[in-house]
């Protein structure tokens, strides 16, 4: 039987954040690019892995995408409906039926005030039209789906562990049946015994609910294990995406560096070192981003943005992509260009 091609869940088409710089002002316009011309696409019941080091975008692409963060520029569609073109109540409504989203640290994610039934139940009382005895179900029913026990239900989220919080917000996500979950970091604020457990958790759900999932980690091994596709993100700008079983042959210099540091990953090779300096997102050099840092770059990466190559693989943007292993750095050489 041939798959038919689906429409995607979530599309981002161009999409741009800035926000004002720490200490900016009307009369200072600097601006931080957090998220640049970002392009990528969510199929139903695929995992779409994000990574990239701290300050890339990650999170700021996740809030974009929910509908927590408006676009500077660009377009957000879940479902086929321009999300930003939406009044902020049937926003709120299309994106809170379609998405449940699980955050980093469930001890702020969480009203410390509310019971578990409260904090379970608050996107249906939200979305209205259920009686009490609906709604006290439907709890009965996603607490036991997150393995909470029923003896949990008037607990306070500080009387509980991290790990019970974030089966607790889990429930939450999803309290309306959504067909996306995103989750940011939802186990690096828990205690290592936890982690396995709440991520096989995500991972059962998945699999039971038929969820597509944006998985933003870190954890490059979980990554690679959790995701069907990775978008590698650097200063803002999604610089390669290619099946996470291809890591390996990444073909932007970024990628490979990433996922070198990963013990395992790309075995047997050592972790690149990346000794060009960092650069800001309030004022990102001319070119390709990552060519401060980057052992294969030349003059033309300081002219010119270089555009999407795409391909059965994927698609990656650099005008020297990595094709064979003599292109990665040689033992001992850190001959990165000092260029800012
Ligand atoms: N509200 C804001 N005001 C100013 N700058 C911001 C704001 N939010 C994010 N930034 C900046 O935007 C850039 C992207 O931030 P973002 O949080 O999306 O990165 P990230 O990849 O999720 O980082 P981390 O992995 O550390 O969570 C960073 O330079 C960050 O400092």
């Amino acid at each position: 039987m041939t798959e038919q091609r689906r429409d995607p869940l979530a599309e981002l088409s161009g999409v741009s954040v800035e926000h004002r710089a720490p200490g900016g002002s009307v009369f200072n316009r600097a601006r931080v690019h957090a998220l640049t011309a970002a392009d990528l696409t969510v199929a139903p019941g695929e995992t779409l892995g994000v990574v990239g080091e701290s300050g890339c975008g990650k999170s700021t692409l996740v809030k974009v995408l929910v509908g927590l963060q408006p676009p500077t520029r660009g377009t957000v569609r879940l479902a086929g409906e321009d999300i930003w073109s939406l009044s902020t109540s049937r926003r709120r409504r299309h994106v809170g039926g379609l998405v449940g989203m699980v955050f980093q640290d469930p001890a702020t994610s969480l009203n410390r005030r509310l019971s578990v039934e409260q904090i379970i139940a608050d996107p249906l009382d939200v979305q209205g039209r259920r009686s009490p005895r609906d709604r006290r179900d439907r709890v009965t029913e996603l607490m036991d789906l997150v393995g909470l026990p029923a003896s949990a239900r008037e607990a306070l989220p500080p009387q509980m562990s991290g790990g019970q919080r974030q089966r607790v917000a889990i429930a939450r996500a999803l309290a309306l049946e959504p067909a996306l979950l995103v989750a940011d970091e939802p186990t690096s604020a828990l205690d290592v015994s936890v982690r396995a457990q709440i991520l096989n958790l995500l991972l059962d759900l998945r699999t039971r609910l038929g969820l597509a999932m944006v998985f933003v980690s870190h954890d490059l091994q979980t990554v690679r294990r959790v995701s069907d596709r990775i978008v590698t993100m650097y200063l803002g700008r999604v610089v390669e995406e290619l099946p996470a079983d291809r890591i390996r042959y990444g073909r932007h210099p970024y990628t490979q560096a990433l996922f070198s540091a990963a013990p395992g990953l790309l075995n047997p090779m050592r972790p690149i070192p990346l000794t060009g300096p960092v650069p800001s997102a309030v004022r990102p050099p001319s070119g390709c981003p990552f060519r401060t840092r980057c052992w294969r770059s030349t003059d033309v990466c300081a002219t010119e943005m270089p555009p999407y190559a795409t391909d059965a693989d994927g698609r990656f943007r650099c005008f020297h992509p990595i094709t064979d292993p003599s292109d990665l750095p040689r033992a001992g050489a850190d001959s990165v260009q000092e260029l800012t």
